[in-house]
């Protein structure tokens, strides 16, 4: 597309309008434009030199009026003004310069646009128009010089040119650059009221070289014959059209190139572009059948040329005469035509006269068709249309990097998740284990605790005891003291009675004194002893009391530091929580984001799946159209070797297509698309059917489609549809579908050989023929289906579309009975079945000596090698004689150039002795 080095397409300033004309519907901007019509005159050719004043000239110009004066007798003349009258020495630049560059200026601007050359035969038109000049630059015409200006105009960046070339002929539309397309239908828009061929080719132009290569293909299949009036007559119409198409916008530099009705309809970052068309028209020379000398082919073809230019004329009449109703659908001219006279374009027409005076009628009536032409008034229209194409690639790209964020952003997720469920898993090992060590510290201290208070009470007791035993003791002291000093008393007393005995008792108190005594002593001793454990043992529980002291303050630092420890992991534990709820949020939020991108893509992926279906639709629309090419001229692009099945997809390009419809067709889904083949919209109907035929002929998707529903779906639009075009791509779809051996059963349980065979009873169109011959023939391949398909009249059918002479066709139809003989040869030789060929029973055999001489080359090898898999059955042996097969099975035998065919028609001659009788 467009880059930003391009300068935007000028604009010309518009002309003044002529005739109201209604407001533009889609933001184009629209002017009212005059047909331009010039006259040349040819200078006089050999014969009119040669006859002198019989072939006076009638024609006299008045180039600074612009005038014709063309006279009758010499007392007669009728005076006519022009655009422009061109004298026999005009030179093809000037005409070019007049006539054709202001059209190509405007289609370079990006309005369609026409020029066209009238006139009676042998007067000039196709030397005006259609002269090569390959050598000689000055001899050029219009349609080389209108191309080379528009290469030399345009930027090959962003811009593309490319040309249809067609010859209108027997009222048939043919392709001059791809001759075996006839027969190509003009489409109507019914909205745009744009009219387009699809079907023909389109050829991007590279340069002038490859200009000169088309246009002489062209020139090789134009058919051209020689008469009276012309040696090399054009017998048919010919219509150059260039398609070009041109950025127009962008979003910066451009806003002044707009109306404002474009920018309100499509946003500034849309990409745009203009697209125009040019048809170059070269007519076929009007002519009098007795002066031009036509005879038999060329009396027919005569009438025809004749017959499209009145109506021609009726046309421009009744647009010169403003008439409500303009008769354009009388002939394929006037359907071609339609927006060149009355329509959206620019248009010029030169007519060509000559000058001799014999031809005065003819010369009149030409000139009287220029002044009317004149008359009409066409409103050019600005066609600005977004590039899909270009919108379409830079959607998939903002897609992709949208996917690529949305994964990345996953990921990152995923990875945050795992550190966060990482951490928090420590982070609880850790708290376990504190709590454990500190809960066996506890209890440690604890039993220390115990045994300490235990050992201190037993000391208590131990000093309680010993407190107790020394009052004893002292109790015990004082009773004996107390006692001694009664003793002592008593004894003063005794003394002094009784001496004797007082000696004798005093002895022995003083024995019991002495054994007191050393008891006190022993006691005092034990006392003392007393004392000193009872200290001991004071120190011992002052000890235990300052260590069960210390223990307490252990044990209170330890609960210390477990608060501490505590308050620590909780506090750890909380900001943890809050670290985990503020990830969960964020996770939350992120969620959310990627729901929504999510969201996003799915409204990109269904906008881009929309704007393709647009694309599509306007592509069919447009004469650029490679959806409908694809379509009626598709061709197998992958064709088994020898009998093998054949994808009915399209051409180059095309495959490239399909690559994007299966991705398209994974994120829309299958019954999606399935369910479009009964939209009510037959546009939508169309491209869905097309959508389906191209995934059929991938094998990854053929039983798929079959078990989704596709195939009823496409049965019942073959059997329903009205419509040529559903016709001829659902056998194709039909045809893709068949390539798979499971599919083929369930297609003739369907009825499918029946509907497909209806539908070649009802049409000639030989791409519908095409395909539903190649369908066939890919269910011909299946040997369990034969009877079913003989039964439901697949055969028939197949044969039957031999009528439509099309090279394809019969391609297909040879294809499809050498399949059949093929698997039905096998099955008799095994011993599954006896007798006579279900083939012939259908006439094969008659059919195929019948048209042996209509063959070409390709298509005879499938014939040879039904005649050879025919010729292995002894149950055909009497058919093949009679119908005189022996004399083919000989030829085959030494002439056929494929060995296996050889092969097997020898081994037919040999091992059959009816065979070898008849040929000796
Ligand atoms: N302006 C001209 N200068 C020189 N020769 C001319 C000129 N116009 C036509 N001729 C010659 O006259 C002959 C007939 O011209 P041409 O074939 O272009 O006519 P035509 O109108 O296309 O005829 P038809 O309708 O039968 O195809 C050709 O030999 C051509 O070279």
């Amino acid at each position: 597309m467009r880059s930003k080095s391009v300068a935007p397409v000028p604009r010309r300033p518009s002309p003044s309008p002529a005739r109201s004309h209604p407001a533009p519907e889609n933001g184009g901007s629209t002017d009212s434009c005059r047909v331009r019509v010039a006259v040349r005159v040819r200078p006089k050719n050999s014969e009119e030199l040669a006859h002198g004043a019989d072939f006076d000239s009638c024609v006299e110009l008045q180039p600074e009026s612009k005038r014709l004066k063309l006279k009758k007798n010499n007392w007669s003349c009728e005076s006519y003004k022009f655009d422009e009258v061109f004298s026999e020495n005009a030179s093809q630049k000037r005409v070019y310069e007049v006539v054709a560059k202001p059209v190509v200026e405007s289609v370079l601007e990006g309005y369609n646009g026409t020029v066209m050359a009238y006139g009676q035969t042998g007067t000039g038109k196709t030397y005006t128009v259609g002269r090569l000049g390959k050598h000689d630059p000055s001899e050029r015409g219009i349609m080389v010089r209108a191309l080379k200006h528009i290469i030399s105009s345009m930027s090959f960046e962003t811009d593309r040119v490319a040309i249809s070339y067609l010859q209108l002929y027997l009222e048939s539309v043919q392709d001059l650059l791809a001759p075996e397309k006839t027969n190509i239908p003009i489409v109507e828009d019914a909205k745009t009221g744009e009219v387009s061929l699809p079907g023909a080719a389109i050829v991007e132009i590279k340069d002038l070289e490859h200009v000169f290569q088309l246009l002489q293909i062209g020139e090789a299949n134009r058919h051209a014959s020689n008469t009276k009036m012309n040696t090399e007559s054009s017998r048919s119409h010919a219509i150059l059209i260039i398609h070009l198409q041109r950025s127009s916008r962008i979003k910066e530099e451009n806003s002044c190139s707009l109306s404002n009705d474009t920018h309100d309809i499509f946003p500034d970052d849309l990409p745009l572009v203009l697209k125009s068309k040019l048809l170059i028209v070269d007519l076929a020379g009007s002519e009098r059948i007795d002066k031009s000398g036509s005879e038999g082919h060329m009396i027919e073809e005569a009438k025809f040329i004749n017959l499209s230019l009145t109506s021609l004329g009726k046309c421009i009449n009744a647009l010169a005469e403003n008439s409500p109703h303009i008769p354009t659908r009388d002939s394929k001219l006037t359907r071609i035509l339609r927006d060149s006279f009355g329509g959206t374009a620019r248009t010029s027409l030169v007519v060509t006269i000559g000058p001799s005076s014999r031809h005065y009628s003819e010369t009149s009536s030409t000139i009287l068709f220029g002044q009317r032409a004149m008359k009409v008034v066409n409103t050019i229209k600005l066609k600005e249309e977004v590039d899909y194409e270009n919108l379409y690639k830079k959607m998939e790209r903002e897609v992709d990097q949208l996917t690529s964020e949305m994964e990345r952003q996953q990921k990152l997720i995923k990875s945050e998740k795992i550190l966060v469920d990482k951490k928090l898993k420590e982070t609880e090992r850790s708290f376990h284990d504190l709590r454990v060590t500190s809960s066996m510290q506890i209890e440690n201290l604890e039993k220390e605790k115990c045994q300490l208070e235990s050992a201190v009470q037993k000391l208590m007791q131990d000093l309680e005891e010993e407190k107790c035993q020394k009052n004893l003791l002292s109790e015990q002291i004082i009773g004996l003291e107390k006692l001694l000093s009664e003793n002592k008393q008593q004894q003063q007393l005794e003394n002094l009675s009784k001496t004797k005995i007082l000696t004798d008792t005093t002895k022995e108190h003083e024995k019991e004194m002495g054994e007191l005594l050393r008891q006190l002593e022993e006691e005092r001793c034990c006392s003392s002893s007393m004392k000193d454990h009872m200290s001991i043992l004071q120190q011992q529980l002052c000890d235990a009391q300052s260590s069960v002291q210390l223990q307490e303050t252990m044990a209170r630092d330890l609960e210390k530091k477990l608060t501490k420890v505590t308050e620590e992991f909780t506090s750890q534990v909380q900001s943890l929580k809050q670290t985990i709820s503020e990830l969960i949020s964020e996770k939350e939020v992120i969620y959310e984001e990627l729901k929504s991108t999510q969201e996003k893509v799915q409204q990109e992926i269904w906008q881009r799946q929309g704007l393709e279906d647009q694309i599509l639709r306007l592509k069919q629309t447009t004469s650029d159209n490679y959806a409908e090419e694809s379509k009626t001229s598709c061709g197998m692009v992958r064709s088994g070797s020898g009998l093998g099945n054949a994808a009915f997809v399209s051409k180059s390009g095309k495959l490239r297509e399909t690559g994007t419809i299966s991705k398209i067709f994974e994120e829309v889904g299958l019954p999606n698309v399935l369910a479009l083949l009964k939209s009510e919209d037959l546009d939508v109907q169309i491209h869905a059917v097309k959508v389906v035929a191209n995934l059929a002929a991938e094998d990854i998707n053929q039983e798929r489609i079959v078990e989704e529903g596709g195939l009823d779906a496409l049965l019942s639009l073959l059997e329903t549809s009205e419509n040529t075009t559903i016709h001829r791509v659902t056998a194709g779809a039909i045809a893709n579908l068949a390539m798979n051996g499971l599919n083929q059963g369930v297609i003739m349980s369907k009825g499918g050989a029946r509907l497909l065979a209806n539908v070649a009873s009802k049409t000639d169109d030989p791409q519908t023929l095409r395909m539903v011959a190649g369908a066939i023939a890919n269910l011909c391949g299946n040997e369990k289906l034969h009877l079913m398909l003989k039964q439901d009249g697949g055969i028939k059918a197949l044969l039957g579309m031999f009528r439509s002479g099309h090279a394809d066709v019969i391609a297909q139809i040879a294809r499809g009975i050498a399949n059949f003989a093929k698997c039905e040869s096998r099955v008799i030789s095994q011993g599954h079945r006896k007798g006579r060929s279900l083939l012939i029973e259908e006439g094969v055999l008659t059919w195929m000596v019948a048209n042996s001489t209509r063959f070409s080359a390709s298509t005879r090898r499938h014939i040879e090698l039904t005649f050879c898999h025919l010729a292995q059955n002894d149950g055909n042996t009497c058919d093949i004689i009679a119908s005189g097969g022996i004399k083919e099975l000989l030829r085959i035998s030494r002439e056929s150039p494929r060995e296996d065919a050889r092969n097997l028609a020898k081994k037919a001659l040999d091992s059959n002795p009816a065979f070898l009788k008849e040929v000796q």
